[in-house]
């Protein structure tokens, strides 16, 4: 599903006016309709004071049409308008007026007025600001964005939290609201993805209202959000007549002395996931260890005992996924510097390989073109730099993808697949896979995607997902704090199938 920003929204807005012939008068009661009836299936006319505050603009006139229907269906509720600027939306005006017809006052609260009393069984409806924040709202808006959030009530949001910009972080992030819900308008923002911007919103659900399907589909976004039905077309069926030849030999490079176990799990995911032959490539410290353990797997060793200090195979692996435990040696690293100048396909490099590199910038250079790299947070700071936020690090990752042509894994809650201008957002996974070794099995899944010949784009966003697929299949049988990293990896078959499964066909009605 595409990712729109702000002024692709509004353009989506102006051309579904146009092309369907209906006012903004009318789509504005449209998608309040969609609010109300949302919130009418849950409340059922349940007892419960629904306060609303409405700023001047759209995403206020919403809150407003949203009042009149909560009215006319017998709920009991207040309004108050945020009277935070005299530039009143045309369509504002026309439902404040409708509002006031159905014998509605609402409370007009400006920098004077005292802060309304909101208790924790109320509701509160934010329809302040919405795509249209421009700016940071000033000291008294804050102060009752504030004031709701210590409220402790239920903070359902229109279209986004209010205070909350679209396509950037909040000037003064104690001056959004912090919402239980979001109901948005048509499509997903970004900002409920990033770790700095999600955690404004606990829970978010499209409503569709509607708009110009045209234009959503001929648009081209620069974040596309990564589901079952994005995935679903990457996976590449095993085929009857086929042997393990056709679904590469892998080859895992890592370990030293204590962290052998790294190569381990990233063997066995990339195995798990469906690679024809893999080979783990240890320390001489590591082989017992990982024949032992792993027998489907091979191992060749390295002349060192402890670490890593000459890498060569005695065949052409179909690619090679580096890195895990490893270590940053100068010898190893030296190691690994060889091994890229003398690579030609695409590698998947994770944990200290990526610290090598940003030891040793020199080398980013001679990484092999469409290579996966699988930073987390601090790995990717030692590579691109710090930044300001979480925008700044879309933009640096951008950058460096385009730079170096490679595809860059941001690791995070909603882990980011940035190939060149654009990213892809993913949707699965939990905080249970927040685990030692987790990120050694992704890397050992994105090295057998590709080693059974998916694309390194195809192989990183399909291995993010099946990842996080796997982790909650594992979170729904154990809990989030006994997920080990291995349990994801006796979940990768699960997960394929999950993803593989026939939606359960309809219960047909009987006439
Ligand atoms: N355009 C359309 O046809 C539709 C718009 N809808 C609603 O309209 C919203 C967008 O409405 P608007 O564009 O009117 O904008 P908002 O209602 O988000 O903001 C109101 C206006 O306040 C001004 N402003 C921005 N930041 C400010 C600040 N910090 N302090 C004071 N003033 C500030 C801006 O001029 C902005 O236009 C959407 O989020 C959605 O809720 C929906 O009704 C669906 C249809
Ligand atoms: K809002």
């Amino acid at each position: 599903m595409k990712i729109f920003s702000a002024s692709q929204i509004q353009d989506a807005d102006k051309s579904t006016i146009q092309k369907q012939q209906i006012s903004s008068e009318e789509l504005m009661e449209r998608a309040a309709t969609k609010l109300f009836e949302w919130i009418h299936a849950r409340l059922r006319g349940t007892r419960v004071t629904l306060k609303l505050f409405c700023g001047i603009g759209n995403n206020g006139g919403d809150g407003l049409v949203l009042a009149r229907l909560l009215h006319e269906h017998g709920y009991t509720i207040q309004v108050y308008v945020v009277n935070f600027s005299e530039k009143r939306s045309k369509d504002f005006l026309l439902n404040l007026e409708r509002l006031k017809s159905a014998k509605l006052w609402p409370d007009f609260l400006n920098n004077e007025s005292e802060l309304p009393p909101i208790s924790p069984d109320d509701i509160v409806i934010d329809a302040i600001f919405g795509i249209g924040l421009n700016r940071a709202p000033n000291t008294w808006v804050g102060n009752l964005i504030m004031h709701i959030n210590n409220s402790r009530a239920f903070v359902l949001s229109v279209d986004i939290p209010s205070g909350l910009p679209t396509d950037k972080c909040p000037w003064n992030p104690d001056y959004a609201i912090r919402a239980s819900y979001v109901l948005t308008f048509q499509v997903p923002k970004l900002v409920f993805f990033l770790p700095e911007t999600g955690v404004f919103v606990n829970q978010w659900e499209l409503l569709d209202i509607g708009l110009d399907p045209e234009y959503l589909q001929t648009t081209e976004t620069e974040f596309e959000l990564i589901g079952r039905p994005e995935v679903l077309p990457l996976y590449r069926p095993r085929l009857k007549f086929s042997h393990k030849g056709n679904y590469g030999h892998a080859i895992i490079v890592g370990g030293s002395y204590g962290k052998i176990g790294a190569v381990q799990l990233a063997s066995d995911a990339c195995l798990s996931s469906g690679s024809g032959l893999v080979t783990a490539f240890v320390p001489l410290c590591g082989y017992q260890a990982i024949q032992t353990a792993l027998p489907e797997v091979m191992v060749l060793t390295d002349g060192g005992e402890k670490i890593i200090s000459k890498i060569s195979f005695p065949f052409e692996p179909t690619v090679v996924g580096i890195g895990m435990g490893i270590g940053v040696d100068k010898i190893t690293a030296n190691a690994f510097g060889a091994l890229l100048k003398s690579m030609e396909k695409p590698m998947v490099i994770d944990a200290d390989g990526l610290n090598i590199l940003a030891k040793h910038p020199k080398m980013l250079k001679d990484i092999p073109e469409l290579s996966v790299l699988t930073p987390h947070p601090k790995e990717l700071e030692r590579l691109v730099g710090n930044w300001s936020d979480d925008f700044e690090k879309l933009s640096k990752v951008k950058a460096f993808s385009t730079h170096y042509n490679v595809v860059v894994v941001i690791k995070g809650a909603h882990t980011i697949t940035v190939y060149k201008d654009k990213g892809f957002v993913n949707t699965t996974g939990n905080p249970g896979m927040a685990t030692a070794g987790s990120g050694d099995v992704l890397t050992g899944m994105i090295t057998g995607l590709m080693a059974q010949g998916y694309t390194s784009l195809h192989a990183a966003i399909f291995g993010v997902y099946l990842h996080g697929l796997a982790g909650d299949i594992g979170v729904s049988e154990m809990g989030y704090e006994a997920l080990k990293a291995s349990t994801i990896i006796s979940n990768i078959g699960n997960a394929f199938m999950e993803l593989l499964r026939q939606p359960e066909a309809e219960p047909q009605e009987e006439n």
